[in-house]
């Protein structure tokens, strides 16, 4: 049976001009994948072509394919081009050719009436050119976010009728929507950024490069210009390395995601078939190129699923780190909405896909395991729900595991899988627990108050230093220097190092914080309670034990999403649950949306990274005049990743949409009318465009957000005082059905079309950090992650986003708002 490559991005063949020719292209590859022979398929040679290898092959009776036939060693591979009309097919097939880019390797198609040379006259009349090349790329662009958002109007309406079942009534009609009230931000369009010294010359001969696009990308004066540019480059990852170039990425880098051979180990000599397969297998090639090679890969496309497009189509970049194998723990990190959460996912579906082919491979090798175990992670409950319906997704095949240790893969919390493991240690926890907490405890499932410290500070206070004397560093030194490094003694706390914590304590403040300690130890035995992060520091502790015994640790891959959030004690499970080994960690992050954790450096625990961190680039949810406004808000704070090395918070979205809407009030009643006036204009938007009652289709994805639940309240309570109906929404699953209102926590992770971002006055956010006795190290990362909680919430809009509040704007919009 041949293998087909079919062409991933968007050739400019007949299949963009008629709509109507997708539903042939099924029929198509069922055929083409049964051989050459199939009937009604007439595959033919050319004569006349440059290239002996070339066929055209009948799709109907009035187009044909344009395809490449390969000897792979015996094994037959067609890689298909594209399709046209007859006459048309005939013509191109006469002219394409297929081979390898002599300075990188990469298999790329080229039409030689192109024929443009990359000498020293082709890069003179390259960037005579140029700019006529970004208008250009500017049409086409505008033409491809119209194709674009046509696509995303079906899906919608796809995603709709899937969900059809079990959705909540809609909303009643909403009636006199006026004009958007308002003012627009003006969105910032930087020059591009790029590495010192590049050059068109440079570009060709680094990278492979053409030189047409080179020139014109050089010649971009913003960066809207670059990404026109990128998105209708041919071949794409040409497009894609130039935006990762001009947002932080080096050659080096560009070389290792795009699978790049160095200039001299490329042969450029007439490349042999197996030559040009292996080139058609770099992740260059595989951004202009499918490889259909599974029933699984060939059912997709023979359905031609758009809705779930970017399950097959993954970034280069994102599949470089979705299959890459690694000799110890990796980390990936990359503004909201670049696809970490896509990264993860697919990650963990690809390792639990290789592990079922090894095993089958070997199908009655003794004691081969049928499922490896792998366990998908993050921070919150709500957020595991969400990765496991997209695995559930994604890899409808993959064996699900319902219990830590068990083979599959297990989608939970953290949380959840350390109380799993404390139930098993039984009372076996008692020595573990001594060895952590320094009392012999048995009973460590109840959870304790969260205001327990407030309880010390109320009993022993006053023995403080009055700096110290603060709920927030106590609780904070318990779990940032205490508990992780297993200190029962006032000896070893009096030792202990305490990195990154700020203030420096001496001996006799060592002894009055440590008597504290010793409180709020004595407290929780005295209540059988413990904290969430003893219990995860317990159960680490119990699985090395275990594993000293020799017993094998729960897993063999760990993913986890949302990283930044941990605090030291998941870092001690993560490493605990997993065997040390190839692809044992994988991490990904964003440090600018850390909302809850303190500023933690990986190694501190015991997680060496490295060097095998990356970066993505790309932003696939929210506009650019969005994320030009969520970078407003970052730009006052100063960021640094779980290396402790400086963040960039530099990446590009490709998409183009609204001004964000600025709305000010004098008070609160004003801008809830301001906001019911908004969202009725939005749910007529919604009714004009779907054809469907405002709430019917995609209102659950018009979302509300708010600082705190107080205040999601009293936002339920004035719309529908003002004839809006709003659900608010708690620890259940987002769902479908009205708009909804949550805070800006319960957000994370989430993206709707159109999101309100109510009150964000200056007595709002950031929370009044006054009530709270903060040492100033601590009171500058409560700030940090009050910003940050802000660029959450403004990067969870795909399309439109709006802005209110009342009296003063909250500082954090400083960079956006004129304060006056
Ligand atoms: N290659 C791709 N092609 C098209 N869409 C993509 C691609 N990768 C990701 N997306 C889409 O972009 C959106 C953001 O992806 P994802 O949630 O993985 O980002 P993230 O980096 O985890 O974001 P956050 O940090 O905000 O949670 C999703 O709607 C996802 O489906």
């Amino acid at each position: 049976m041949p293998t087909i490559v079919w062409p991933s991005s968007r050739p400019k063949d007949a299949i963009s001009r008629d709509p109507s020719l997708r539903a042939k292209i099924g029929p198509f590859i069922t055929k083409l994948s049964g051989g050459a022979t199939s009937v009604g398929l007439h595959v033919e040679p050319i004569r006349g072509s440059v290239d002996r290898r070339v066929r055209t092959a009948r799709v109907t009776d009035f187009y044909r394919a344009v395809l490449f036939e390969l000897d792979g060693g015996g094994q037959r591979v067609y890689v298909v081009y594209g399709i046209w009309p007859h006459d048309e097919a005939i013509a191109v097939a006469r002219t394409v050719t297929v081979g390898i880019n002599p300075y990188n390797g990469a298999a790329q198609v080229t039409d030689v009436r192109d024929g443009v040379g990359q000498d020293g006259q082709a890069v003179e009349e390259a960037r005579r050119d140029a700019r006529q090349r970004l208008a250009d790329a500017r049409r086409e662009a505008e033409e491809i976010a119209r194709e674009a958002a046509r696509i995303e109007a079906d899906n919608a309406e796809a995603r709709r009728r899937m969900e059809e079942a079990g959705a909540p009534a809609p909303a009643g009609r909403v009636a006199g929507a006026e004009a958007t009230p308002g003012v627009v931000v003006a969105t910032r369009d930087n020059p591009p950024a790029w590495p010192d010294g590049l050059t068109v010359e440079s570009l060709r001969d680094e990278l492979g490069i053409d030189v047409r696009l080179a020139a014109a990308a050089l010649a971009a004066t913003r960066e809207s210009e670059l990404l026109d540019l990128a998105a209708t480059a041919e071949p794409s990852w040409q497009g894609e390395a130039l935006l990762a170039l001009a947002t932080g990425s080096d050659i080096e880098d560009v070389r290792e995601n795009f699978e790049l051979r160095h200039p001299r180990d490329v042969t450029t000599e007439q490349p042999t078939d197996e030559e040009v397969i292996a080139g058609l297998r770099t992740r260059a090639a595989r951004s202009a190129f499918t490889w259909l090679e599974t029933d699984e890969d060939l059912r997709r496309a023979i359905e031609g699923l758009t809705f779930a497009q970017w399950q097959l189509f993954l970034h280069p970049q994102q599949r470089f780190l979705v299959e890459r194998r690694w000799n110890g723990p990796m980390r990936i990190s990359g503004g909201a909405g670049t696809g970490k959460t896509v990264v993860t996912v697919h990650r963990a579906a690809d390792l639990a896909r290789r592990h079922a082919e090894a095993a089958e491979s070997q199908l009655h090798g003794l004691g081969s395991e049928s499922a490896p175990r792998i366990l998908l992670t993050t921070f919150t409950r709500n957020l595991a729900d969400d990765l496991r319906r997209q695995v559930a997704q994604l890899a409808p095949g993959v064996t699900f595991a319902e219990k830590v240790g068990e083979p599959g893969l297990l989608v939970s919390g953290l949380d959840k899988v350390a109380r799993a493991i404390l139930q098993r240690a039984g009372e076996d926890i008692a020595p573990v627990a001594e060895r952590v907490l320094g009392r012999r405890r048995t009973r460590v499932l109840t959870y304790a108050r969260n205001d327990l410290w407030q309880d010390v500070l109320a009993l022993a206070g006053d023995k403080l230093p009055p700096d110290l004397q603060s709920a927030d560093f106590l609780a904070s030194e318990y779990e940032l220097v205490v508990l992780p490094q297993h200190v029962t003694t006032l000896q070893q706390y009096v030792r202990v190092r305490r990195p990154g914590r700020g203030v420096s304590l001496d001996r006799r403040k060592r002894a009055a914080v440590w008597s504290a300690m010793e409180r709020y130890r004595d407290r929780c035995t005295e209540l059988d309670a413990t904290s969430f992060a003893e219990q995860l520091a317990l159960a680490a502790a119990w699985l090395d034990d275990e594993a000293g015994r020799g017993s094998a640790r729960p897993y063999q891959h760990v993913l986890v999403d949302e990283a930044q959030d941990l605090t030291p004690s998941h870092l001690l499970l993560l490493r605990a649950l997993v065997e040390p080994g190839p692809d044992d960690l994988f991490l990904a992050e964003d440090s600018h949306q850390r909302i809850y954790g303190k500023k933690i450096v990986l190694n501190h625990y015991g997680i060496n990274i490295r060097g095998r961190s990356r970066r993505l680039t790309r932003n696939y949810r929210t506009t650019r005049q969005n994320l030009a406004l969520a970078f407003g808000i970052l730009d006052q704070g100063v960021y640094e990743d779980m290396e402790g090395q400086a963040e960039e918070h530099r990446y590009l979205s490709p998409r183009s949409g609204p001004e964000p809407v600025l709305l000010h009030a004098d008070s609160k009643a004003e801008e809830l009318d301001a906001a019911a006036q908004l969202l009725r204009r939005w749910l007529e938007d919604d009714f004009e465009h779907q054809g469907a009652e405002p709430g019917a289709a995609g209102a659950e994805s018009l979302a509300i957000l708010v600082r705190d639940r107080y205040q999601r309240d009293a936002v339920v309570t004035g719309l529908a005082e003002r004839g809006i109906e709003v659900r608010p929404v708690d620890r259940e699953a987002v769902g479908r059905g009205r708009p909804v209102v949550m805070t800006m926590h319960r957000a994370k992770g989430l993206e709707f079309r159109k999101v309100l971002l109510f009150d964000v006055s200056k007595a709002s956010i950031p929370r009044a950090l006054r009530d709270q006795q903060y040492s100033d190290a601590d009171r500058a990362d409560a700030l940090l992650r009050e910003r940050s909680l802000l660029y959450v919430a403004a990067t969870r809009a795909r399309d439109h986003l709006a802005v209110s509040w009342t009296g003063e704007p909250s500082p954090l919009l400083e960079g956006i708002v004129d304060l006056g």
